[in-house]
């Protein structure tokens, strides 16, 4: 029997389908998903979601019917996952590390010893996605951590919109012979014990970069965070400006990283764009992490839906300190989506102090034996 998905519940964005693809396949259920991104305009399938869905099918040996742009509905019945060498191309800006979320868990659980290893094109530094430097110094650092996730990634050229263009390799290890990743505690934030960033620039000129570093640093000091303020803390954001054979098109951006004593992460970033100068976009990354860190959790808003699939694939009981905001409606999504095709089983309690803290009992995902040995 088939797994029916609602793609136009709650957040009723990219995501429902990304996270449900990638546990089908896992899980090796047949899924329709209908009503795919029924809360965005227009919905349906753009060249990212299509691409990353082709992706996965490739991986997972699958048949996908519907995976045209444009369409509400997808059937995908998956076959056995094979690790190995892939590649993918959404030709426009759509983000590769939105590929890299439909992708990722299933390289993880490869019935392979050898590494997976995955040429993604696209955005890097997309805006409404995590920024590639997000995935590497937040996402990847926190996952590795807490789940055991053992994973690489080397940015070879960036990309922006609109011209996209940019190339990450990605190297997948998996657990060795079926290893389960490990449950996640992080329940205590404990102090920021360093402020880490990057401003990136390509196309235009390197000064541009240095100015919204600076402008990020003298922010985070404005709010009490630098060696000489109320919370005595490193800040280091290094500008990087790109060589210009290393990119297509021209573009900005930075990312920004809070460490947490208890072993949480929070970051911030902005995008460059016409009409907002580079003060301004470093003082927005500066504003959101911030924000991230006022909110009092071990996660910030991002991770904390990203980690959801981790949580429900982990063997045992993983426990997330969240921060005062309430969980983010994606987060929420990406709970309902993991309950609807998997066992696991999430807890949500709101703590007196206001902070949230997520429950999960995984499932203890292995994988198939290796077909290698
Ligand atoms: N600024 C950001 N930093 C880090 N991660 C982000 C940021 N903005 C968005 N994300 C992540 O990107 C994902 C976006 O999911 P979403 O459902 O909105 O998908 P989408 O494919 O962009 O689709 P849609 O076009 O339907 O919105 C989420 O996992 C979210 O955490």
């Amino acid at each position: 029997m088939n797994v029916l998905i609602d793609g136009s519940v709650l957040e009723g964005g990219g995501q429902i389908l990304r996270n449900s693809v990638s546990l089908a396949a896992l899980l090796g259920k047949h899924l329709t998903i209908e009503k795919i991104r029924n809360g965005r305009k227009p919905p349906g399938l753009k060249n990212q979601h299509r691409t990353g869905i082709e992706l996965a099918a490739e991986i997972a040996s699958a048949r996908v019917t519907g995976a045209t742009n444009g369409s509400c509905e997808i059937d995908f019945v998956p076959g056995r996952i094979a690790g190995g060498t892939y590649a993918a191309d959404p030709v426009t800006a759509g983000a590769a590390t939105l590929l890299l979320q439909i992708s990722l868990p299933l390289l993880l659980f490869a019935p392979s010893s050898a590494p997976s290893t995955l040429t993604l094109k696209g955005g890097t530094n997309a805006t409404s996605a995590p920024q590639i430097d997000y995935i590497q110094h937040v996402f990847l650092p926190f996952a590795a951590r807490h789940f055991g996730l053992n994973v690489a990634v080397d940015v070879r050229k960036r990309g922006y919109f609109p011209k996209g263009g940019g190339e990450v390799h990605v190297t997948v290890s998996p657990g060795v012979d079926g290893a389960k990743l490990t449950s996640a505690s992080v329940l205590e934030r404990g102090a920021v014990t360093r402020i880490g960033g990057i401003a990136h620039i390509a196309g235009l000129p390197a000064h541009l970069g240095r100015t919204m570093a600076e402008s990020a640093t003298k922010r985070l000091a404005a709010c009490g965070f630098g060696p000489d303020a109320s919370v005595p803390v490193p800040v280091e954001i290094e500008s990087k400006r790109e060589k210009n054979e290393d990119t297509v098109g021209a573009g900005s951006g930075i990312v920004l990283w809070a460490e947490l004593a208890g072993g949480g992460m929070i970051g911030g970033s902005a995008v460059g764009r016409k009409g907002a100068d580079a003060i301004t976009v470093g003082e927005e990354a500066a504003n959101e992490l911030i924000k991230g860190l006022e909110a009092g959790g071990a996660v910030d808003e991002w991770l904390e839906d990203q980690v959801v699939i981790l949580m429900a694939l982990a063997e045992g009981t993983s426990e997330i300190r969240c921060g005062k905001d309430g969980l983010t409606l994606h987060t929420k999504t990406a709970i309902w989506v993991a309950e609807q095709l998997t066992d696991a089983k999430f807890d949500i309690t709101v703590e007196d102090s206001g902070h949230t803290v997520i429950r999960c009992k995984g499932i203890g995902y292995t994988a198939p034996g290796d077909v290698n040995k």
